[in-house]
């Protein structure tokens, strides 16, 4: 349940990187994401370091969809790190954070002309080009612009991981990227080649995310090897980059059982060099783009709790002040995840209760049948592990404002991204011209 740095301190509170989570509650309001900083820094230093122990040249990218923010992209620059983005706005963070442009890599299957023309323009060290639309605007644009795109190909492997079916990418019925058994592939290499405007990197492949075993990687490896060695033969073309993806899936909760991040890095690497050996190809850099693993359990959200309601011999609904709005993955996956009083960590648990969220909706529950000690207004509930997808899925629905976010490490604590405010709410809305007089 615990991870990182997080632990219980002498007064019973949860503390994370060495700073009370009480304390920062009071002092930065609840809903709050506290961020782990020293727990996201061992995450990126293992996927380096496996890489760096066989001697490979690689690029692990973080994928800045899990969590975006200008923060955050800088904290990845500083660990050497790359970084996918998959949108204008993502992008747009990167650039604003001061992120070295050579090692940014834009996603997208349906990336617009004023996308890619910020991408050319800052010159990005990559685009991942998913369809035929793509293909050919971004070689008329990169004409215009008198360059050279750098690209990577994303084809789908036809591998059907096991994790939940709306997070699934790689399986041939996807909206995503060139099928690489059907002919698409090879015919958008040879559009790509053609052009002098394109430099073909080499290949890319995602197959979910959320994945517990390496066996789905594997086989996506091996795929891409045979197809890059038929390249060899058919059109002398050697890829210089193999993109793995990402989705190594992260313990949300006991059940959960994961490898460790750099596990699953290990075994692609095994089938890497046994694809390069068998095929007789040089050895290509890897890249891998992981979000989730990176910062998914360094993430915990601190809620106030205020109501509650017993439908008697059936259930406890507690209530927390955020909800769907700031987690909308227990109503979108039905994903699950622990928690604990954050003011009252060692109290015994007393009961078992149903966290619900603060929206008019049903749905709007963050955990079902908790155990707790007997919760009341005032106290806080840490929920662990939301440091993925958690903010970058927050939204306003009820008009709730979205919450601040904080990284702590080593004692202190410093405010990433303030609260919204009601002011900050309507600063979109434009008031009708005229006023209606009945
Ligand atoms: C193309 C691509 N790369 C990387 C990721 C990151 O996935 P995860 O956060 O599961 O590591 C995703 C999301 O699934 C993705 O679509
Ligand atoms: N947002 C999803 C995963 C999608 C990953 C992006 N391709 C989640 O919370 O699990």
């Amino acid at each position: 349940m615990f991870h990182g740095t997080s632990r219980v301190n002498e007064r019973g509170h949860l503390e994370i990187g060495g700073v009370d989570t009480i304390e920062l509650a009071k002092t930065y309001g609840t809903p709050l994401y506290v961020y782990d900083v020293a727990l996201i820094r061992k995450r990126a230093r293992a996927f380096k370091q496996t890489f760096e122990k066989h001697g490979l040249r690689a690029q692990v990218a973080y994928a800045s969809k899990a969590f975006s923010a200008i923060a955050i992209v800088q904290l990845m620059a500083e660990e050497g790190l790359s970084l996918d983005v998959v949108s204008g706005g993502e992008l747009y963070t990167a650039l604003k954070a001061g992120f070295p442009v050579e090692r940014i890599h834009f996603h997208g299957n349906n990336k617009s002309r004023e996308e890619l023309e910020m991408a050319l323009r800052a010159g990005i060290g990559c685009i991942v080009v998913d369809n035929f639309y793509e293909l050919s605007l971004l070689e008329q644009l990169s004409r215009e612009f008198e360059r050279k795109t750098p690209i990577l190909l994303r084809v789908t492997p036809g591998i059907e991981a096991h994790t939940h079916d709306y997070i699934l990418t790689g399986q041939e019925d996807s909206k995503f990227g060139f099928d690489l058994h059907n002919g698409q592939a090879d015919e958008a290499l040879k559009q790509a080649l053609a052009s002098p405007h394109l430099q073909v990197l080499g290949i890319h492949c995602h197959i979910g995310s959320q994945i517990f075993e390496a066996t789905g990687f594997v086989l996506a490896a091996k795929k891409l090897f045979e197809k890059l060695a038929a390249w060899r033969d058919q059109y002398r073309f050697v890829a210089e980059v193999v993109n793995l993806g990402g989705g190594f899936g992260i313990r949300y909760t006991s059940e959960d059982d994961p490898l460790a991040p750099e596990q699953y890095v290990e075994e692609i690497i095994q089938e890497v060099k046994r694809d390069v050996e068998m095929f007789s190809l040089p050895m290509p850099e890897i890249w891998i783009e992981p979000g989730r693993s990176l910062v998914g359990d360094a993430g915990t959200t601190i809620y106030s709790i205020g109501s509650r309601k017993e439908v008697p011999n059936i259930r406890q609904y507690v209530a927390v002040d955020g909800g769907m709005s700031d987690n909308i993955r227990p109503a979108l996956y039905e994903a699950k995840y622990e928690a604990v009083l954050a003011n009252r960590v060692l109290d015994e648990k007393e009961e078992v209760v149903s966290i619900a969220g603060k929206c008019c909706e049903s749905g709007d529950m963050l955990i079902w049948d908790l155990p707790l000690p007997k919760a009341e207004a005032g106290d806080y509930l840490a929920v662990f592990c939301t440091g993925a997808y958690g903010y970058a899925m927050a939204n306003n629905y009820n008009r709730l404002p979205r919450p601040a976010v904080v990284f702590v490490e080593n004692g202190e604590a410093q405010l990433v991204i303030r609260r919204e405010t009601y002011e900050d709410l309507v600063r979109l809305d434009v008031p009708l011209k005229t006023k209606v007089n009945k």
